[in-house]
């Protein structure tokens, strides 16, 4: 591992993700292959590249929605402390890997029926065994700091605008203090006003050290945040197999 350095906390080596359309006739859709980078402490790296070129589909290895076909994710809380590789991991292993290590954003909010904002946000800090009113506080907090109306915080958002419910997310990925936290898309649905809200929120996790990896279409988004730019075009499969 030659690249490891002790601030390193997220190690892609040589991952390679394909899919297989079983209803149509086992059509096989090659996407990344060779992906190689790593991401230290106090690090945004954005992913770039055209639309399709498999952006989400990485970061959705990393958190362990998709399976890893090939090489290795390694990844580790803090210091020297050994890396844990992902993608030979079981999944209760992947479980606590969420739990403890690495946070995630997606592009849309999961609504579970009858739970409160506050609660949605709040969820992720009670399994780290914060204390209930401590949470809801904290969760309160970021739904303020996200503008999202205090009326609507004890409200299920299942009747939510896209861009409340974005923001809902938001919280809920920004509440905890995991040391790698991926973010895709977070800023898409979000006004000008809020997507300040998200630069100075992904600053402050910066600033704590935090090994950020995230996709913004936004370049004005990119321009402030990023520290580094990783090109996914350059691990394109298709380019490679055409
Ligand atoms: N679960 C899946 N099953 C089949 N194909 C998939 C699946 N997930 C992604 N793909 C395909 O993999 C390719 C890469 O998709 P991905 O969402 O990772 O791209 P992206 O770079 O994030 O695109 P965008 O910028 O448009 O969000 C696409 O061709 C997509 O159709």
């Amino acid at each position: 591992m030659p690249d490891a350095s002790p601030q390193t906390r997220l190690i892609l080596e040589d991952v390679a993700k394909s899919f297989t359309n079983h209803l149509r006739g086992g059509i096989h859709l090659p996407v990344v292959a060779g992906v190689s980078f790593h991401v230290d402490a106090g690090e945004v790296v954005v992913l770039g590249g055209p639309s399709g070129v498999g952006k989400s589909s990485i970061l959705r290895m990393i958190v362990g929605n998709y399976g890893v076909e090939a090489g290795r994710i390694l990844m580790r809380g803090c210091g020297e402390a050994p890396f844990v590789d992902l993608a030979a991991a079981t999944p209760r292993e992947i479980v606590a890997l969420r739990r403890d290590t690495v946070g995630y954003v997606s592009q849309f909010l999961r609504v579970v029926p009858r739970v409160s904002a506050r609660d949605v946000v709040a969820e992720p800090l009670l399994i780290r065994g914060v204390a209930p009113d401590a949470a809801r506080r904290r969760a309160g907090d970021l739904l303020e700091r996200l503008n999202l109306p205090a009326a609507l915080h004890d409200l299920p958002p299942a009747t939510f605008s896209g861009g409340e419910k974005q923001r809902v997310n938001i919280a809920r990925g920004f509440a905890t203090d995991h040391p790698i936290l991926l973010l895709d898309e977070p800023t898409a649905s979000l006004d000008d006003a809020n997507r300040d809200v998200v630069c100075d929120l992904v600053a402050e996790k910066q600033r704590n050290g935090v090994a950020i990896l995230g996709i913004f279409h936004d370049e004005a988004v990119r321009e402030r945040i990023a520290t580094r730019i990783v090109d996914v075009a350059g691990f394109s499969a298709r380019k490679a197999a055409a």
